[in-house]
């Protein structure tokens, strides 16, 4: 499918990631080209090894490519000075974690609120409470995280990466820590937010169920995209899976 540049929301173009030098050299990207629409959940799967990570901290602007180039919108990163790609990353990424990764000390509010202090960019109130609302935690503002199961403190952390209003949520694993029943919570959560507000989802998992709750599933094998599923089922991932070595 070839989407118009002006409607995606992230774009790879023959990226390469190539980690140390000389004997030493791991290549982890192999000429990746890619476009995600907006307003679509995108799960990345593939076995251990086959660049997920590297792929999403590309698109994140945490790690640069070797040689291509990685747009945000029509913001190419790779382009950026390091204050820059700092503002980009603060207000235009939204990340969500395995492990959560909520201040202790903070409240919930505090948390969510986190970022937009930091940059100075004012709250939102109703932003905030809509947010709040969303992820089911309005009752639940001025606990820490200590006080919250796992699935609350990943909700927080999801209203936490939509406070700015990203161009892209990116996740990674984000249900590995869970237990099935709240996995599934916090996957609807990002069904809802694409399908309501139009947020763009780009999710890497090795779970062949979270990955059927995406519009798109891309598979990853030795650093080269490995085919791409339509809403498939768990099934049809899974099967996938099955040919592309041990996962
Ligand atoms: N900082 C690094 N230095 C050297 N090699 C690296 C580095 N990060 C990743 N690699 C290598 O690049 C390749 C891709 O790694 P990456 O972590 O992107 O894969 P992955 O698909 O996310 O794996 P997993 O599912 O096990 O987390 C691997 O061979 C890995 O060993």
């Amino acid at each position: 499918m070839t989407v118009g540049t002006q409607t995606a929301a992230m774009r790879l173009d023959s990226v390469t990631k190539t980690y140390g030098e000389g004997d030493n050299a791991v290549t982890a990207l192999r000429g990746i080209s890619l476009e995600v629409p907006r307003g679509t959940f995108t799960a990345v799967m593939g076995p251990s090894g086959s660049g997920k990570s590297t792929f999403l901290h590309c698109i994140a602007g945490l790690d640069q490519p070797t040689t291509g180039r990685v747009f945000l919108g029509d913001t190419e990163l790779s382009g950026l000075k390091e204050a820059q790609l700092t503002a980009v990353r603060r207000e235009r990424i939204g990340y969500v974690f395995q492990a959560y990764n909520l201040m202790s000390a903070l409240t919930v509010r505090q948390n969510i609120t986190l970022v937009a202090r930091l940059a100075d960019m004012a709250v939102d109130e109703a932003w905030l409470r809509e947010l709040l609302t969303r992820v089911g935690m309005s009752e639940y503002v001025d606990r820490r995280p200590g006080q919250l199961s796992g699935g609350q403190q990943q909700r927080v952390a999801i209203a936490r990466a939509l406070a700015t209003r990203p161009d892209a949520l990116l996740a990674d694993e984000p249900t590995g820590a869970l237990d099935t029943r709240t996995s599934q919570e916090v996957l609807k959560l990002f069904r809802q937010v694409v399908d309501e507000i139009g947020q763009t989802v780009l999710m890497v998992t090795h779970d062949p169920v979270a990955a059927s709750y995406a519009d798109t599933v891309l598979f990853l094998a030795d650093g080269q995209l490995a085919g791409r599923l339509y809403k498939p089922s768990p099934a049809e991932v899974a099967e996938h899976m099955t040919h592309l070595g041990d996962w």
